[in-house]
C-alpha cells in the first residue's frame, strides 16, 4: 500500500450534499470541497480528504447542500430604491408615467451607489454571487460591485433620449468605451454593452454598439420582445419585427443576450436558432407586467441557451434567484403542456453553467469543478420548512426561498457566514435607504 500525498490548501467546506452542476443531474453525499486561493482545488468524499489534503482552515456544515453561485443575468440593480413605488401596471405606462419620470428626478452617482448596494446585499444573501447590470452610471455599479467583491457584469446604457448619464448616443457610446476599456480583464468586472430597447435605440446607434462589440469582445444585452405591443409598434413604424430588425443590422450573434422573448413566432425562431444568441428568461417581471410568457421548452429545443434575471426590483419585487426558478419551472410546464418540463436540475442549469457561458465564462464558472473559480454557495436544509430531505435538487427549486442560504464565497473570499455578509456595513446601508425613501415620498 503507498501513503498518500498531502496536499496544502486554504479552506475545506464538509458538507452532506454537493450538488457540482457536471456531470449534469449528480448530487454527491458526504463531500468536501476545497478552496485554494481564489479556485476550486477538489471536490471529494470527507474520508478522502482526511487523507490526502491539510487545510488552514474547515467549515463544517452539516445539514447543508453545496452549490455553484447563482448567475442573475439581467437587472437594474439600483432600481431596488424603487421597490414598491409603482406596482400592478403594464410596462409601458410603468415606464413612461412611473419609472422614467421617478428616474429623472432622483437618478444620480449617490443613488446608484446605495441602490446598487441594496441590491448586492439582497442577492448575496439569496445565493447570488454574479449578476447582470443595465443601468445609468454604470462605473459607479462596477466600483461599488468590485469594492464589495461580487462578480458582475456592468452594461453600460444606450438610448436615443438624454437621461441624466448623458446628452444622448454619441455620449453613451463614449463614456460606455471608457467603461470598457477600465474594466476589461478584470477578475470581478465584466464592461458590456446595453442597448435598452429596440424601441429606444435607432440604427445607427444600434450599428455602433455592434462596432464597439466587435471591436472589444464586450457582450450586446438588449430587452427584445418583451411585450407584443413591441413587436406591433415595430411592424407600424418599420415594416419588421424586432427580431428581424436586429437580425438584419447583424446584431443577433452569440455576443448578443436577449433579455424577455415572450412574443416568438416561427420567423423568430428561425432567426435566433443557430444565430448563438442567449436567452435571458425573466419569468417575474413579465407576470407581474403581464408582459407574456417566454416559451422556455420550445427556444431550448432550438438549441438556444436558456439563462435567468430577475429584472430590477421595481418590477419583480425581489431579486430573490431561488424564487425566480421555481416560477420559471412552473410555468414553463404550463406553457410546454409537460410536467416534465423544465426539471429541478435544468433549472438549476439555468441559474449556473447556462449563465456562465452567455458570460462566455463556461470555464471559469458555474460548475463546482477543480481549477474553476471558487464562486459558491451553501444552503441549509435542516429547516423544518425544507424537511425532510429525498432530493436536495428538488428542494432547491420547489421548496426553497433564498433565506436558506447561509454561506457564499466569490473568488475564494468569504461573502457571507453563516447569514451574515461580510463586506457591506447593513445599519449605514438601511439607514441611506430610509434616506432615500423619505426624499422620494416628498
Ligand atoms: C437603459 S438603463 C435601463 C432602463 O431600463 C428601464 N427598465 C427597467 N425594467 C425594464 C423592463 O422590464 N423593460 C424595459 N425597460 C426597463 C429602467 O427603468 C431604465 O430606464
Ligand atoms: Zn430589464
Amino acid at each position: 500500500m503507498t501513503a498518500d500525498t498531502i496536499n496544502a490548501a486554504d479552506t475545506r467546506i464538509n458538507a452532506r450534499w454537493v450538488i457540482p452542476m457536471e456531470p449534469f443531474g449528480t448530487v454527491l453525499e458526504h463531500q468536501a470541497v476545497i478552496l485554494h486561493g481564489s479556485r476550486i482545488a477538489a471536490v471529494m468524499p470527507q474520508a478522502e480528504a482526511d487523507r490526502t489534503y491539510r487545510t488552514k482552515e474547515t467549515i463544517d456544515l452539516g445539514q447543508h447542500v453545496v452549490l455553484p453561485g447563482l448567475i442573475n443575468l439581467h437587472g437594474h440593480t439600483a432600481m431596488s430604491l424603487f421597490r414598491g413605488l409603482a406596482d400592478d401596471l403594464p410596462l409601458m405606462t410603468w415606464l413612461n408615467d412611473h419609472i422614467w419620470p421617478a428616474e429623472g428626478r432622483f437618478v444620480s452617482e449617490s443613488f446608484v451607489a446605495d441602490g446598487s448596494k441594496l441590491a448586492m446585499a439582497e442577492m448575496l444573501r439569496t445565493g447570488t454571487t454574479t449578476f447582470s447590470d443595465m443601468y445609468f452610471f454604470p462605473e459607479v455599479t462596477a466600483q461599488v460591485a468590485h469594492d464589495t467583491g461580487m462578480r458582475a457584469q456592468i452594461c453600460f446604457p444606450l438610448m436615443d433620449m438624454p437621461t441624466a448619464w448623458g446628452s444622448g448616443p454619441e455620449e453613451y457610446l463614449r463614456k460606455g468605451a471608457d467603461l470598457i476599456e477600465q474594466w476589461q480583464g478584470d477578475d470581478y468586472i465584466i464592461p458590456a454593452i446595453g442597448p435598452h430597447a429596440p424601441y429606444t435605440v435607432s440604427d445607427q446607434p444600434l450599428t455602433a454598439a455592434l462596432e464597439l462589440s466587435r471591436e472589444t469582445g464586450a457582450a450586446l444585452q438588449i430587452h427584445l420582445h418583451e411585450t407584443a405591443f413591441e413587436v406591433q409598434e415595430s411592424l407600424k413604424a418599420t415594416g419588421k419585427r424586432p427580431v428581424t430588425r436586429l437580425a438584419e443590422l447583424g446584431l443577433l450573434g452569440a455576443n448578443t443576450q436577449c433579455v424577455h422573448m415572450t412574443q416568438i413566432d416561427d420567423s423568430d425562431l428561425h432567426q435566433l436558432s443557430g444565430s448563438g444568441a442567449h436567452i435571458v428568461h425573466c419569468p417575474e417581471s413579465n407576470l407581474k407586467l403581464a408582459s407574456g410568457l417566454c416559451p422556455v421548452q420550445t427556444l431550448k429545443d432550438q438549441g438556444l441557451n436558456i439563462t435567468i434575471g430577475t429584472d430590477g426590483a421595481a418590477s419583480n419585487n425581489d431579486l430573490d434567484l431561488f424564487g425566480e426558478l421555481k416560477t420559471a419551472a412552473m410555468i414553463g410546464k404550463v406553457i410546454a403542456d409537460d410536467a416534465a418540463a423544465l426539471s429541478a436540475h435544468q433549472a438549476l442549469a439555468m441559474a449556473t453553467l447556462n449563465g456562465a457561458r452567455a458570460l462566455g465564462m463556461e470555464h471559469e464558472l458555474g460548475s463546482l469543478v477543480p481549477g474553476k473559480l471558487a464562486d459558491l454557495i451553501a444552503v441549509d436544509l435542516s429547516d423544518p420548512f425544507l424537511q425532510p430531505v429525498y432530493d436536495p435538487a428538488s428542494h432547491l427549486v420547489y421548496s426553497n426561498h433564498g433565506r436558506a442560504v447561509t454561506h457564499s464565497w466569490i473568488h475564494g473570499i468569504p461573502q457571507l457566514q453563516d447569514g451574515r455578509l461580510t463586506r457591506i456595513d447593513m445599519p449605514d446601508l438601511m439607514l441611506r435607504v430610509s434616506e432615500w425613501r423619505n426624499q422620494i415620498l416628498s
